[in-house]
């Protein structure tokens, strides 16, 4: 099976990364898309809402959706979120299948500072989507790199988990920039919103 992995902190889950897994999905024929939030995530600092509220914003936002599943490997190992640790892990269980690390632009064009980069590229493929602000450049890349990021276009949407968090704490509406269901759990469990002790 191709299984691509789309990987993020995902705080909260936002339509952009819903977008961007069904643009891999198609346009590299997937047979499955498995979201997997971090634990840590490896170069920025973890927000606000908790790993178990992360995974729950992606179950609901995937609903029943056949071909997307969640995967809880980096909650349940802790710490920092390397991809080259989970994706050993991940190969040593599931030896049969081949994977794909999907990736926004601005992701793309950070690889090369990735946690060993050079073993991971050998592992999977990285699928790149569009992302507003950041251009990709495959001719920037180091030659090892080139061949294994394919590229996919997406409708792009500027939108990002910063963004959704910043307008919850002005009291601006985020309303269809996230999932009726991650909507509404946002809103019911009040994660995000302006501390007013
Ligand atoms: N609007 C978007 N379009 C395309 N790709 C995106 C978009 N938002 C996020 N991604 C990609 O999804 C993956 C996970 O992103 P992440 O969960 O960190 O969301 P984020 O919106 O970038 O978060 P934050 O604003 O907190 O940094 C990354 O590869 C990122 O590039
Ligand atoms: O392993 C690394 O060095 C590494 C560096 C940056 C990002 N990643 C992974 O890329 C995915 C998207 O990262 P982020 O920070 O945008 O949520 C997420 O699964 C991270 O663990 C991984």
């Amino acid at each position: 099976m191709k299984v691509g992995i789309m990987g993020g902190t995902f705080d909260p889950v936002h339509i952009g990364h819903m977008l961007a897994a069904e643009a891999a999905l198609e346009g590299c024929a997937l047979d499955e898309v498995w979201f997997m939030p971090s634990h840590i995530p490896p170069h920025k600092h973890a927000a606000g809402a908790s790993g178990k509220q992360r995974l729950q914003m992606v179950e609901r936002a995937i609903g029943t959706n056949p071909a997307f599943r969640t995967l809880d490997i980096e909650l349940e190992r802790g710490g920092v979120s390397y991809t080259i640790e989970t994706i050993r892990a991940l190969q040593e269980r599931y030896g049969e299948h081949e994977f794909f690390f999907i990736i926004g632009a601005d992701m793309v064009n950070s690889l090369t500072e990735w946690h060993g980069i050079e073993e991971l590229a050998q592992r999977l493929t990285f699928v790149g989507v569009g992302r507003p602000g950041s251009v990709i450049d495959k001719t920037k890349m180091p030659a090892y790199l080139q061949p294994r990021v394919q590229l996919v276009n997406m409708p792009q949407v500027d939108i990002s988990s910063t963004d959704i968090r910043e307008r919850l704490q002005n009291g601006q509406t985020i309303r269809y920039m996230v999932h009726d269901h991650v909507y509404e759990y946002i809103k019911g469990s009040g994660i995000y919103e302006a501390d007013t002790r």
